[in-house]
């Protein structure tokens, strides 16, 4: 196993089949690289079957246990049951997805192998959605969901981007979950620094204190330091749970990030936020790739926290003594 210097051990990885999407979310970051806006097709950039499944054979041999397929948007991978069926048996597979593509192939997926999805689904109305996705595919989602849950996979997480649109449905997507069977609810900061649009942003602190109300219990995760809270009853007993995602301002979050990219032309990355440590793995043989991979995961280093400075202007900068900085316990 690969532990970098801040004694993150890297255990998972992220994996990024295509930029293309059929959405156009006005939050998306698409992986720390930019908006999904372009072509449908297959583009010539894309790794290959056999690239991704070579990677994945490396980190495997490096321990790494748990693989997640992004996009963009994965499901436009034709591929997608193939690399799923080739992954290494080690490795937890999971996706996550818009959800348009879930009817009709979701069985498929989970024959070759995939274990959880998480689907983004913002708002419980189809306008709402409408306005924030620039789809017109809310009902699609909905009958992606269901083609989830019934092909087996549980839990089906969805995502919502708490921000300025879609706050107010925050209690009603709680109950959503709450009262269905196999929902999880995710709700994930906004992130500015990524989207641009600061005016978007809202205290998700004042999520965390209604939930503390709301909750029957309370549960901590120990990645990225989320906290998860059972609303409706327990963990034991037919609770919905909902998990949040607050990155930014989280001077801990990053303490327990044990996650490797790479982005859909085969880029290594060591973080979300940052892309000035891509690694092509290019034409590379394996050898090549193992020694890549331990060189991406020397040079991590957390984002949120110390590394990042806020200015007068309130621009997020590099903090250059971050350096110099105790790294967090393991
Ligand atoms: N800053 C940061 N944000 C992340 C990270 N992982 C996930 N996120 C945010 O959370 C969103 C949803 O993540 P998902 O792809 O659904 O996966 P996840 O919730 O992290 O993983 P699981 O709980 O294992 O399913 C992402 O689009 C990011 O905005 C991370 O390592 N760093
Ligand atoms: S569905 Fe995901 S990848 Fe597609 S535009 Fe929305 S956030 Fe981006
Ligand atoms: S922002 Fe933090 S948690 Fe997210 S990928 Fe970078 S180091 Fe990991």
């Amino acid at each position: 196993m690969l532990t970098d210097d801040f004694g993150r051990e890297v255990t998972g990885v992220r994996v990024s089949l295509t930029d293309r999407c059929n959405f156009d979310c006005v939050y998306c970051h698409n992986e720390g690289l930019g908006d999904t806006r372009g072509p449908m097709d297959p583009q010539d950039d894309e790794m290959s079957t056999d690239d991704v499944v070579r990677f994945l054979e490396v980190a495997a041999e490096f321990d790494v246990d748990a693989v997640k397929f992004t996009g963009g948007e994965p499901m436009l991978r034709q591929d997608l049951e193939e690399i799923i069926e080739r992954t290494p048996d080690s490795m937890e597979v999971s996706l996550t997805t818009n959800g348009t593509f879930l009817p009709g192939r979701a069985p498929d997926l989970v024959d070759a192998g995939l274990e959880r999805v998480n689907v983004s689904q913002d708002a419980l109305d189809p306008q709402d959605f409408a306005e924030i996705t620039k789809s017109g595919a809310y009902e699609k989602v909905l009958e992606g969901v269901e083609a989830a849950l019934e092909a087996g996979l549980d839990p089906v997480k969805l995502n919502m981007v708490v921000f300025e649109h879609t706050a107010g449905y925050v209690p009603e997507m709680v109950d959503h979950v709450a009262e269905n069977d196999g929902l999880r609810l995710q709700l994930i900061e906004y992130m500015p620094e990524l989207t641009g649009k600061p005016e978007w942003n809202i205290d998700i602190q004042r999520v965390h204190d209604w939930l503390a109300e709301q909750a029957d219990e309370i549960e901590h995760r120990e990645m990225h330091d989320r906290k998860r809270y059972w609303v409706g009853g327990t963990s034991d007993d037919d609770g919905g749970m909902v998990e949040i995602v607050d990155p930014v301002e989280n001077p801990t979050f990053c303490a327990n990030c044990h996650r490797v990219r790479v982005t859909h032309e085969g880029y290594l990355k060591g973080c979300l936020n940052r892309n000035d440590d891509l690694k092509s793995m290019g034409e590379m043989s394996k050898p090549e790739i193992r020694e890549a991979f331990r060189e991406v995961v020397e040079n991590r280093v957390p984002y949120y926290g110390e590394y990042m400075i806020q200015n007068g202007d309130g621009e997020w900068e590099l903090n250059d003594e971050y350096l110099e900085v105790e790294p967090p316990a393991d």
